[in-house]
């Protein structure tokens, strides 16, 4: 499945189970009280798995935000003040501190949590929780007008919706979380931004019960499914490039059917590249080809094998319609140039045309090539790493050859 097709995956789910907290809402309801406070469990249990994943994992980020999100929802549970002014305190404090302090976790670079600043985060949020229940219990304080200022509190009513600035930094955060999930397809954007959106509703109905119970399972559930996914991602994906990695191609290959043809693509004169202009943009020129590979066509599925080296995989596909396939992205590659920005430029073109070979262009472009070498399974040779081989052969074969060409 291509990045975008994850993420239409996840919003479908994602509202699937907005439905179903909806329906539950209206269930909790029903319940009779005891049954109620048994329901009011479930987000925390919840939640308790998630965090000891994250703690597992080492997702600080994810750790610190599910302190939010249960400490949001437990303080009034446990802390629930019988005074409305001190309530209104409280609804006001969580309806603020929920969406910035899930935004600005989202943004945040991940840090081990017992490092130094692992150990600030995690008490700067207990110093904004020793802040909100001291104003909750001293509601006429300063802190405590502030927070019940029409800005910032619509009123504990059911259905009294967001206060000006609660609506604002949801909609920011929103719209920022959007673009980077979309930018840098990490799963764990994505469930920051699905908690963020999931914690709304039960703030704009005033805090109801049913409401809260519902969406804050939601969105713990949500925060918890995306770093057991993001865990899966960095199994699987390669970081540089985005594409799957050498696992992921070694699982597909297990699963395959009958007939399938391996392309195995090499980056040329790799070497000389990083020597001359630097690992930075021989980074680059990988994540090109890489870019060009992934979208191959042809039914071909484009992994990083490892280093410069990339593999096409193509089921049900014969040797010719593979070959003309990753022919035509040869032609591509070959044809687009890379345009050189910045750094580690060789003092001259002179020194870089040398020093690269072939391929040296003028102008701040330099023409990156491609060989690849394929095989099709067959008869005598079954197994996928034999497969894998006689590509790798077959590659060998087209640099001897004088490179930038398919073999097969
Ligand atoms: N920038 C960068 N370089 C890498 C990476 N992985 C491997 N390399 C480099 O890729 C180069 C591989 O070079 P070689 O295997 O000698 O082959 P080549 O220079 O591509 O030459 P031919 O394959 O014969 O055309 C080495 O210099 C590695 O350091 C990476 O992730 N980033």
């Amino acid at each position: 499945m291509t990045p975008a097709g994850h993420r239409i995956a996840a919003v479908s789910l994602f509202a699937g189970l907005s439905g179903l907290a909806i329906w539950l809402r209206l269930l909790y309801q029903q319940l009779s009280v005891a049954q109620q406070a048994t329901a009011n469990l479930v987000p925390l249990v919840i939640g308790a798995i998630g965090m000891a994943l994250a703690l597992w994992f080492h997702r600080s980020r994810v750790v610190l935000a599910l302190l939010v999100l249960l400490g949001a929802y437990g303080l009034p549970l446990v802390f629930l003040p019988d005074n409305g002014v001190s309530a209104a305190v409280l609804f006001s404090g969580v309806a603020l501190l929920v969406p910035l302090n899930l935004a600005v976790l989202a943004f945040l670079p991940e840090r081990g949590l017992w490092t130094g600043s692992g150990i600030a985060r995690a008490a700067f949020l207990l110093v904004q929780a020793g802040f909100l229940a001291w104003a909750t219990v001293h509601p006429q304080g300063r802190l405590g007008e502030l927070l019940q200022s029409p800005w910032l509190f619509s009123g504990s009513s059911q259905a009294g919706g967001l206060a000006p600035v609660v609506l604002g930094i949801y909609a920011l955060a929103a719209v920022a979380l959007l673009a980077v999930w979309v930018l840098r397809n990490s799963p764990l954007d994505g469930g920051f931004l699905g908690a963020l959106v999931a914690t709304a509703p039960p703030l704009a109905w005033g805090g109801e019960a049913g409401m809260t119970v519902a969406f804050w399972g939601l969105a713990v559930l949500v925060l918890s499914t995306a770093l057991v996914q993001e865990s899966y991602r960095l199994a699987f994906m390669d970081e540089l490039t985005g594409l799957p990695g050498r696992r992921a191609l070694e699982e597909q290959l297990q699963r395959m059917g009958a007939g399938f043809v391996i392309a195995m693509v090499d980056v040329d004169h790799f070497k000389n590249f990083n020597d001359t202009f630097g690992h930075d943009i021989g980074d680059h020129v990988l994540r090109m080809v890489a870019g060009k590979l992934r979208s191959v066509g042809g039914g071909g599925r484009a992994y990083r094998y490892g280093g410069e080296e990339f593999t096409v995989l193509f089921p049900n596909r014969t040797l010719e319609e593979a070959a003309e396939t990753m022919d035509r992205v040869r032609e591509e590659i070959a044809g687009s140039g890379f345009r050189l920005r910045g750094v580690d430029r060789p003092e001259s073109p002179k020194k870089g045309a040398k020093k690269r070979g072939k391929g040296q262009g003028q102008g701040g472009r330099v023409q990156v090539t491609v060989s690849a070498g394929l095989a099709e399974r067959t008869g005598d040779r079954m197994r996928p790493q034999e497969v894998i081989k006689a590509a790798d052969e077959l590659l060998y074969r087209a640099k001897k050859k004088g490179r930038n060409r398919v073999c097969r």
